[in-house]
């Protein structure tokens, strides 16, 4: 019974699984807090990680461990493989003004963003690490000199746990690769042109693994597998199949399918990622998600799953009250100084459990919106599967089938991006064309009429959203 450790280090914490390689069976779990604030020193990764293995029990008895990570965030490292400066995360938003001159350097309108989609994938927005090495270009042109290769947060842990210190050896994989905004996931190709672009000069990527190709090895032997993007993770965590769409309540909303075909989405809206066994993951990203719930928690002085109980008790439509979440800006739509909005304010709206529905529905709004972009590229959607720690709410749960409209899966609580991370490993210790079918049992299924009002009253408010002030 070989074991196999899988890693989530996401934007709020690092999260640590050991399994069964055979069965999928867990084992052990640890994990640790991160920081908060969309800049980070990667070092505060590394540390987590320390403790959310120590947690686990530490990883003596594994024969292989995958990390998944959040994507895009910029990791820059000098000649010696130091940290040039604290990574900038995917959340946020200082490179918007960055993506929005990449964009019309590549053509007036919707020639740019057709040469982007073309060209990657993906338009930019603020998120890629793209626009990032172009904002670090403009704004801090001595630590842009300094940079000798750029990688992301899973391969920076990676490349630790390896013990190397060879820019040489820094290894990725396809689908964090392809939320750079300089991989093409259509031909499997780095485009060292566009990162050129975007820095002024060419600088050391790490090499592209395939699905179950080893990244190296722990120095006590231990395999290390490519790792994933942590969404690409989810995915073959809760093992998406045709049909099933995937919505992540995390930092970040995301929407995503499964796909065979890569997408190349001209509006920007669908990003147009690879996935972590050789397909693709048409993927929606918003920037708003649980902490909207944390945010109408703390406004009302409950605890979440009070909140939830008190947004079960008003009605479908919290009788008009709309909540636009911009709390941080927005990513899709692309709107990055917007701001969050009440709509609908009246003296018997006025009340905590209208509030609290109205922050629910909205944020789930916002993933519906996702649900139809993708569905728009292509996507068939039978089902969503609802995971993240926003999934824990039993409110989200039941209100998500009235506005997603289709059945509602919510597989048991747990930590599906290191569990996908796991089943990364375990597909590297045994080997085989695929990876090992582990599939989680106990989901739950919610299904409920559709209130198309919800989404009516919902649109109507998003036009609406205001602009954070740019001075004082
Ligand atoms: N019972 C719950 N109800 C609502 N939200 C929850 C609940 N439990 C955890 N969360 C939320 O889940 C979020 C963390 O989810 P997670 O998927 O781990 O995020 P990330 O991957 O971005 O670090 C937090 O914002 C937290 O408030
Ligand atoms: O930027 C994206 C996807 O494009 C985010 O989904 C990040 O990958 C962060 O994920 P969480 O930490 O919120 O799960």
């Amino acid at each position: 019974m070989p074991l196999v450790a899988g890693v989530d280090s996401s934007t709020q914490s690092c999260k640590v699984v050991v399994r069964d390689a055979e069965t999928g069976d867990l084992v052990r779990q640890g994990r640790a807090p991160h920081p908060d604030g969309t800049e980070v020193d990667p070092s505060a990764w590394w540390s987590a990680l320390q403790t959310a293995i120590d947690a686990a029990g530490g990883l003596d008895d594994v024969a292989a461990v995958s990390v998944a990570g959040q994507q895009h965030g910029m990791v820059c490292l000098d000649a010696a493989g130091e940290v040039v400066r604290p990574a900038l995360l995917w959340n946020d938003t200082r490179s918007a003004q960055a993506a929005a001159d990449l964009v019309e350097e590549a053509g007036a309108g919707t020639a740019g963003r057709q040469f982007w989609a073309d060209a990657v994938g993906s338009v930019p927005v603020a998120s890629f690490t793209v626009t990032k090495l172009r904002w670090l270009a403009r704004h801090e042109p001595a630590n842009a000199d300094r940079v000798a290769a750029v990688c992301l947060p899973h391969d920076w842990l990676t490349w630790r746990l390896s013990g190397s210190s060879d820019l040489a050896a820094l290894r990725t994989d396809r689908s964090d690769a392809s939320g750079t905004g300089y991989w093409s996931p259509a031909t499997g190709e780095y485009r060292p042109d566009l990162l050129e672009r975007a820095l002024g000069r060419a600088v050391r990527v790490p090499t592209v693994l395939g699905a179950a190709e080893a990244a190296g090895a722990l120095p006590d032997g231990a395999l290390l597998g490519p790792g994933a993007g942590d969404n690409a993770a989810a995915g073959l965590g809760v093992g998406a199949g045709p049909g099933d769409v995937v919505v992540s309540i995390g930092t970040s909303g995301t929407v995503f399918s499964v796909a065979d075909a890569p997408a190349a989405d001209p509006t920007g809206i669908v990003a147009g990622f690879a996935d972590a066994t050789g397909r693709f993951l048409p993927l929606v990203c918003t920037l708003n998600a649980a902490r909207v719930l944390d945010a109408a928690a703390g406004m009302l002085r409950v605890g979440l799953d009070e909140l939830a109980e008190l947004a079960l008790a008003a009605p479908p439509g919290a009788d008009g009250l709309v909540l636009v979440p911009y709390l941080e800006g927005e990513r899709t739509p692309n709107r990055p100084l917007a701001t969050g909005a009440v709509h609908g304010l009246t003296l018997r709206t006025s009340t905590p459990a209208h509030l609290a529905r109205a922050a629910v529905e909205g944020m789930l709004c916002a993933l519906a919106d996702g649900l139809d972009a993708l569905a728009a590229q292509g996507a068939t959607v039978r089902r969503v599967i609802l995971v993240g720690g926003g999934a824990r709410s039993a409110a989200v749960r039941r209100i998500a089938a009235q506005v997603f409209g289709c059945p509602v899966v919510v597989p048991p609580p747990g930590e599906y991006v290191a569990d996908g991370a796991a089943r990364q490993a375990a597909w590297l210790a045994l080997g085989g064309a695929e990876p090992p079918s582990w599939s989680p049992s106990g989901t739950e299924e919610y299904a409920a009429e559709p209130v198309p009002a919800i989404r009516e009253r919902y649109a109507e408010a998003r036009e609406r959203h205001l602009d954070r002030p740019t001075t004082g």
